[in-house]
């Protein structure tokens, strides 16, 4: 750091937790577009949210319509793209909000920074594991079909790459599991980690 003197606040994190009354937790979801990372976050906040606890959803329409506007779908731009989502997560955290984030985030360096940045207890990986088929097949946003018709560039999956998680936390398999079922598996995992208030 280059004569910068963060400040020290008066307030700690420990006691900004303790106002809220919960544990952070970066949920982080991974997978390919169309397998259901976003139908299963909303759905994950939605009954956090009614249990009580105090979140907020991270994903491309609210961060790539604001502030990464300026990033493209090359590997640089998918890689700046997840590193400041990954601060902005830490921001979220240190203010005590349990984050979802729902990014392809294809490259497996890039999860494992993201780790780093916000501490590798306050992160929950959710591999949602649809194969491609799968998703070409609903092809919720016809972009598969752009993309088989080149109208789309560097499409994850066709011509852009997608690394499997090596160690997720949890994996979703999608097209054997209804939207119901796959939300109450991820609760069996985050509801112990934030400490279920009941
Ligand atoms: N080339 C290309 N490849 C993949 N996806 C594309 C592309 N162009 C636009 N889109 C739309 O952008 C959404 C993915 O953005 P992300 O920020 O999650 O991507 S990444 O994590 O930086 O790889 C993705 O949303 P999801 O379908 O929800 O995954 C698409 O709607
Ligand atoms: N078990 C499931 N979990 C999540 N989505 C599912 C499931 N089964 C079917 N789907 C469907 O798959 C599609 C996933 O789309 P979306 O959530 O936008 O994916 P992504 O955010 O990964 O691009 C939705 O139409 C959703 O209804």
């Amino acid at each position: 750091m280059n004569n910068l003197y963060p400040i020290k606040t008066k307030v700690s994190a420990a006691q900004r937790h303790q106002l809220l009354n919960q544990r952070p937790l970066l949920i982080w979801f991974t997978g390919l577009s169309g397998s259901g990372k976003s139908t299963l976050a909303v759905q994950l906040e939605a009954e956090l949210h009614a249990l009580g606890f105090k979140t907020y959803l991270l994903d491309g329409d609210n961060i790539r319509t604001g502030l990464n506007k300026d990033l493209t779908f090359t590997d640089e731009g998918r890689i700046e793209n997840i590193r400041r989502i990954g601060e902005v997560s830490k921001l979220m955290l240190d203010a005590g909000i349990i984050v979802l984030s729902a990014f392809i985030s294809p490259f497996e360096a890039d999860r494992q920074q993201v780790k780093n940045i916000v501490g590798a207890d306050n992160y929950l990986e959710v591999y949602v594991n649809t194969p491609i088929e799968i998703c070409e097949q609903r092809d919720v946003k016809g972009l598969y079909k752009k993309a088989r018709a080149g109208e789309v560039k560097n499409f994850t999956g066709i011509d852009s790459p997608y690394e499997e998680p090596r160690h997720p936390d949890v994996t979703i398999l999608t097209h054997t599991m209804s939207v119901e079922e796959s939300v109450r598996e991820l609760m069996k995992v985050v509801g112990p980690v934030v400490k279920l208030k009941i």
